[in-house]
């Protein structure tokens, strides 16, 4: 599979290597096409311009004009996806050598994980619990190792649950570690191993016990005085007075676990446990995730300050206890550019996803694919990546300092993490004004100015000069939750398309900013995120215009017989072909099934979150509305999960996204059948099908999105469930169409 020439492995004559770097041998036939096709678009440009030229109505002048635009916009778009093709590398790490070139694990540097929770009800506490339970139990020196939970919820709810899990964890990491489990999290070991044994059916007594109170206290949303242990626990409950709000509060900081003071049940350290709570006032801007993580990033410092750091969304549990030790295969490296890496990046990786993937909950072009191939690493993603700390704090050769010493990365926490004045600090650094007048989120830390902090964030440090590794062993390193409700899945990615769009049209947009910092393809990469929103325009072109044209008779594209007709079927096809390509050689569940449903999602999303996220960044950047970060939920509702598992579509809630999705729905219906109905009165009448040759890519194309429509047929015509179209959508759909169609007809 791997071209040995191009293969860079890191050993040296000192030690053996801990990473390999290697192009795939694809690389070759990605160019050679890429050559090809680039060739075949400026032919298609070439037609356009000469149909442009000829004498023509005004509806099909107006329809060639659409036609270009829609046809530059795939071009541009096609030219940014070269990037990802040109250099398409795997990466190897060998964790088996690490002791031997870092030396034992005393050797290891200190880590710091960060977790993200926002809110107790789209986000239940027993997850964000399982997920911090997963990394204590990593296999990590506990002594080096700090678990930080950041709760923007403010909530009672979570801090409680995570004294709950603190004293359940004294159990746990023994149990972990006795008998090498794989499975950390207790959730998902105890659902998958019925096998008890007396202690296995103790600790899982124990843990079902301690999620009954958890969950008890979520629904009645107070911890009750029965479930409140001792005066300690009372003393912290008790911070949450009846002036303390969400949006509202000061900041909380609570060391759960202490590794100089706390052990386990077997007498071992155990990890640092913080639970923190920024300080909130409704007039100061709190800049959602990315202000957790710079909360944490200041928090950790005074505290542990780990020179390594995790970040992980409260749904992104560990999967594999020895991944910090593969993360270290790039991170300890002696023989690569050390002091330029700047953070490595696990794929987000997801459970529960359905046989074929319906709603591409997989992301697998973002997450999987596409990193492999940008040529100084991949962007950052938002979870699972472990970070250099200094990379945070300005470019590999000019570090940026802190306003005050104890924040930077080369300062050295002495004393414990609870002494008064470590704490004092802790307090001050959550203070919500406490980053008026300094660099954080700008030049230190996790950038501000984009809901997609992450993509953001990773694209300003590339810019800075930092590189990046991307790590994608065979078993997942984390697992998360991916939304399995079509509504939720589209106001996610209204929220990316929003936060992209901040980066494209800003004084960094990776067209002018990116390429002249990083060069032409690292430049081009991160323009393919920035400005993917745009796929809006060529989908809603080809998904409406062609279907009502041949619905009044119009051709638009070439005859059959014209060579031009060809160069439309190579296009297409060969984009096509390339892309399932690309999916299926991915692996991990790489199915042409999920390929096709990933494509058709990619069409939703362009009819869509693209359409609605870019108005709304539109009535943003003039000043007339404002969006916040909405969180995702994570809740599994039973019948939901049944419906999304048996892979049937979620439309039943009320939204004008699925308004244009029915219409489009509707359109190519009504055009495929009037197509149909003129073929048939050729055949019928033997007539010549001369007149019928310039519409045949419009019924094929008409054909495809019928394809592609059919769950918005059985949701609008079929089901009889919840989850079908709501009536309103429908007859409002059928009249928007109807209307669409004769007004064309009319002009
Ligand atoms: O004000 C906020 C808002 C969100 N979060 C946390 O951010 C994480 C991601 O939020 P989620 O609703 O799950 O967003 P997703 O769209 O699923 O997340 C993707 O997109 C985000 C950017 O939009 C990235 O931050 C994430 O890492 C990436 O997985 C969660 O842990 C939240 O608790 C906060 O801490 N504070
Ligand atoms: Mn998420």
């Amino acid at each position: 599979m791997v071209a040995p020439k191009r293969s860079m492995a890191s050993a040296t004559a000192n030690h053996p290597p801990l990473n390999s770097h290697k192009l795939l041998r694809r690389a070759v036939p990605n160019r050679v096409f890429a050559v090809i096709y680039a060739c075949a678009i400026p032919a298609l440009f070439y037609h356009h311009v000469k149909t442009l030229l000829r004498p023509s109505t005004a509806a099909t002048t107006v329809a060639a004009l659409l036609l270009l635009l829609a046809d530059a916009v795939l071009a541009f778009m096609w030219t940014t996806t070269q990037s990802f093709q040109l250099y398409p590398t795997r990466n190897e790490e060998f964790p088996e050598n690490l002791e031997k070139v870092v030396g034992g694990t005393g050797a290891f540097p200190a880590l710091d994980v960060f977790i993200c929770t926002a809110d107790p009800h789209k986000e239940p506490p027993m997850g964000v619990v399982n997920t911090a339970l997963s990394v204590m139990a990593y296999e990590y020196p506990a002594e080096k190792l700090s678990v930080y939970v950041s709760d923007d919820g403010g909530s009672e709810l979570t801090m409680f649950a995570f004294m709950e899990a603190a004293r359940f964890a004294g159990h746990w990491l023994p149990f972990c570690r006795e008998r090498s489990l794989v499975e950390r999290s207790p959730e998902v070991y105890f659902a998958n191993n019925h096998c008890g044994g007396t202690e296995i059916d103790k600790i899982k007594m124990m843990y079902e016990s301690m999620k009954a109170r958890v969950e008890h206290v979520v629904e009645k949303g107070k911890a009750g005085e029965e479930y409140i242990n001792g005066d300690r626990e009372r003393r912290v409950l008790n911070k949450w007075t009846d002036e303390f709000t969400r949006q509202n509060h000061p900041a909380v900081i609570e060391i759960l676990r202490d590794n100089s003071r706390d052990r386990d049940i077997a007498g071992n350290v155990m990890p640092n446990l913080i639970y923190l709570s920024r300080e909130k006032s409704k007039d100061v801007p709190h800049q959602f995730k990315a202000g957790a993580l710079n909360a944490l990033l200041r928090v950790s410092a005074v505290m542990t300050n780990a020179p390594i750091l995790l970040t992980l969304d409260c749904d992104m549990r560990s999967n594999d206890p020895e991944t910090p030790r593969r993360a270290l295969c790039y991170l300890a490296d002696p023989s690569t550019d050390q002091p330029q890496l700047g953070y490595v990046q696990f794929p987000q990786r997801f459970q529960g996803i359905n046989e074929g993937d319906i709603y591409c909950g997989d992301l697998k072009r973002m997450f999987q694919i596409n990193p492999t191939g940008m040529k100084n690493g991949p962007d950052y993603g938002g979870s699972g990546c472990f970070f250099r700390r200094r990379s945070l704090f300005g470019a590999p050769s000019a570090i940026v300092p802190p306003e005050i010493p104890q924040l930077g990365p080369e300062h050295c926490p002495n004393g414990s993490i609870g002494s008064e004045e470590t704490l004092a600090l802790a307090q001050k650094v959550l203070g919500c004004k406490y980053e008026h007048n300094t660099n954080w989120g700008h030049k230190v830390g996790f950038r501000y100015g984009s809901l997609v902090e992450d993509y953001y964030t990773g694209y300003m440090l590339q810019c800075e000069g930092w590189r990046s590794a991307f790590c994608h062993p065979e078993r997942a390193a984390f697992l998360g939750d991916a939304p399995i409700c079509l509504i939720d899945v589209l106001n996610q990615m209204k929220r990316w398309t929003i936060g992209l769009l901040e980066v494209a049209f800003s004084k960094f947009s990776p067209v002018t900013y990116g390429v002249r910092s990083m060069g032409l393809l690292m430049g081009l990469s991160y323009a393919h995120y920035a400005f993917s929103p745009m796929w809006c325009i060529p989908i809603t072109v080809y998904a409406f215009l062609p279907q009502i044209a041949l619905i009044n008779g119009l051709s638009i594209f070439p005859k059959v017989s014209e060579p031009w007709f060809l160069l439309y079927i190579f296009l297409f096809l060969g984009a096509y072909a390339q892309d399932l390509a690309d999916f299926v050689l991915a692996g991990h569940n790489g199915s042409v099934r999920r390929w096709w449903n990933d494509q058709r999602m990619y069409l939703i999303r362009g009819l869509t979150c693209h359409v609605f996220g870019t108005i709304e960044y539109t009535l943003k950047s003039l000043g007339v509305a404002t969006h916040g970060f909405n969180v995702t939920s994570k809740v599994l509702d039973d019948e939901q999960s049944k419906k999304y598992e048996q892979g049937v579509f979620e439309f039943g809630a009320m939204s004008p996204m699925f308004v244009v999705l029915a219409v489009a729905a509707i359109v190519n219906l009504a055009s495929l059948l009037r197509g149909l109905m003129m073929v048939v009165v050729v055949v019928v009448a033997r007539r010549s099908g001369s007149d019928m040759e310039g519409l045949v890519l419009q019924i094929l194309l008409a054909c495809f999105g019928v394809v592609n429509c059919w769950p918005i047929y059985e949701a609008m015509f079929i089901r009889s469930d919840k989850g079908r179209m709501p009536t309103k959508v429908t007859l409002a759909s059928a009249f928007i169409a109807s209307l669409l169609c004769t007004l064309v007809s009319l002009a």
